[in-house]
């Protein structure tokens, strides 16, 4: 019988040796072939559960992993059977691609039923890519949101009295505030008043928490069902999933109450194009209703929690941009009320703030845009990375986490927050950033989401001081930023855990900041 105890050291040396080779190999010159993940004397399913189990471990190593050590793009084998495209002219070209090579519309489908539960129609590409999509999209254009701005500040407004009360009545004229659940409850008011009309969360049978608390369950299952990774029957095992379908039934149910009931006081908008669209094609009410909570979770997954870091940040930067900002700010004020709630005063009077909004938007989120490959997509050659062709028949992923990080690309700074990063002439730089997604799936709420931040920001630092406690619950709930012209690094709540690819960075559960808020002193003419 042959010795196999003195062969297996020098065999596995010998092994160990060929993969670094292989890697090296990879990193000096990346291949004109698409690469696959994972060391190459596994077989195909170990590497893609290798790759599953790193991505949930540690999102950003492992993306950035996966661009220095195989370039341009890398294919994920099962679960996932998916091409991971990481440099920038590869994501560019994903963006740019016509839907005969990569289709998103099949994607974007499906996602109706699997995570929304839409009937059958979900298939008819006439109902769905030649109706459904297209009415959105107009309704979500800025002229049809106009009104729903208005309404979003003014419930702003509302919120910050509310808040200037409790100010007002406090003994030393201030207040500790949980910045986290103020925001997102602030935009949680503010959203659903601009979508739904401002008398939706006045009905006799709504009850806002719990709403919200439907909303929340929904929306942490979201990243399971939507992954597809989990068959069917396993999905209803899992706590997670059970709470988020019974979360989704309470919205269904309300918003169909809600249109039986006629609006409520909402006479047009994004939400009566979808139910008129339901009942132009004889859905019914259910099925109104279940686009319904397609379009709340889009308005309320991302916004939220980009208002979150977005002040986080502002209250730890540089005191020059705080100074500055300000100034912008004051000066925007001196327009009329109505003007400050059009799409036009917001878009133009805040460069500096634009600016920080995009540098949250670079370093706060992680996105997966999905694409169907219908034709071989050819990633053309640049730089150090050869030419890439993804075959038909699989699919492709966007994920520009990687570029947002690299520092050949940010001028050496990638990994720190700059609030003027894209001011004067580095304006054009802001297309490079991808927190939005991009080409035909790029979010249509990113106008209303960026008018909803200056305004938030805008009218809190208006009307009041407002300072960060220094979190005591430092250690492992805390995560750390550097920030451009600071010392210190600027504190965030730790990302939530199982969200990868899906956004906004949103808060691990239990993080808690608090700020502190007083009247701001009137300015001295
Ligand atoms: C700062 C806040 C927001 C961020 C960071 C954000 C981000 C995103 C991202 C990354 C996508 C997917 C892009 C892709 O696959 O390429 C998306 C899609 C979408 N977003 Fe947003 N979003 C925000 C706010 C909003 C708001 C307020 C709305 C309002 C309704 C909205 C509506 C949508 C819709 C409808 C889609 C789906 C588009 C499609 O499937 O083609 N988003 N968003």
């Amino acid at each position: 019988m042959v010795e196999l105890e003195g062969w297996l050291p020098a065999l596995l040396a010998a092994v160990a040796t060929l993969a670094v080779a292989q890697l090296l190999l990879r990193r000096s010159s990346f291949s004109s072939t698409l690469p696959t993940y994972g060391p190459f004397f596994l077989p195909p399913f170990v590497r893609g559960l290798l790759a599953v189990y790193s991505l949930g471990a540690d999102e950003d190593a492992f993306l950035q992993g996966l661009k220095r050590d195989y370039g341009a793009a890398v294919y994920i084998p099962w679960p996932m059977k998916t091409t991971f495209v990481l440099s920038i002219e590869g994501i560019r070209s994903v963006y740019a691609a016509p839907r005969r090579i990569l289709n998103f519309y099949p994607i974007r489908r499906e996602m109706q039923h699997t995570v929304f539960g839409a009937a059958p129609y979900w298939k008819d590409e006439y109902i769905m890519d030649g109706h459904l999509f297209p009415i959105h999209a107009r309704g979500m254009s800025k002229a049809n949101l106009a009104e729903s701005l208005i309404r979003i500040v003014d419930i702003l407004r509302v919120c910050l009295d509310e808040l200037a009360s409790k100010v007002d009545k406090a003994p030393q004229g201030e207040v500790t505030v949980d910045l986290i659940k103020w925001t997102v409850e602030t935009f949680y008011d503010a959203t659903l008043a601009g979508f739904f009309g401002k008398e939706f969360l006045r009905q006799d049978h709504v009850n806002k928490q719990e709403l919200y608390d439907a909303f929340n369950a929904f929306d942490k299952s979201f990243p399971i069902v939507a992954s597809g990774m989990v068959p069917p029957a396993l999905l209803e095992k899992i706590p997670d999933v059970k709470k988020g379908r019974e979360g989704f039934e309470v919205l269904t149910s309300t918003f169909q109450r809600w249109i039986r009931d006629g609006f409520h006081g909402l006479d047009a908008g994004i939400v009566r194009d979808m139910a008129e669209f339901a009942t132009d094609h004889n859905l019914g009410e259910r099925e109104a209703a279940k686009i319904m909570v397609a379009d709340m979770w889009a308005s309320m997954a991302n916004a939220p929690f980009m208002g979150v870091q977005l002040l986080l940040f502002l209250l730890q930067a540089p005191s020059d941009i705080r100074r500055d900002l300000l100034d912008e700010i004051d000066s925007s004020l001196q327009a009329p009320t109505t003007e400050q709630s059009t799409f036009s005063h917001l878009g133009q009077s805040f460069p500096l703030l634009t600016s920080c909004i995009t540098e949250t938007l670079r370093v706060g989120t992680s996105i997966f845009s999905a694409r169907i490959v219908e034709e071989d997509f050819v990633i053309p050659a640049h730089g150090k990375y050869g030419q890439t062709v993804v075959p038909a028949g699989t699919r492709v992923l966007s994920a520009p986490r990687p570029h947002h990080l690299d520092d050949s690309f940010w001028n050496g700074t990638a990994k720190a927050w700059n609030g003027r990063r894209f001011l004067g002439g580095s304006a054009n730089l802001a297309r490079s950033v991808y927190g939005f997604g991009g080409g035909v799936s790029r979010c249509e709420g990113e106008h209303i989401a960026g008018a909803e931040l200056k305004a938030f920001i805008s009218l809190l630092f208006s009307t009041f001081e407002v300072e960060l406690v220094t979190p005591s619950n430092d250690g492992d709930s805390v995560r750390r930023v550097e920030v451009v012209g600071n010392e210190a690094p600027a504190l965030l709540p730790r990302r939530a855990d199982g969200r990868v690819g899906m956004g906004a960075f949103q808060p691990a559960e239990g993080a808690r900041f608090d700020m502190r808020v007083r009247r701001r002193q009137p300015l001295s003419s």
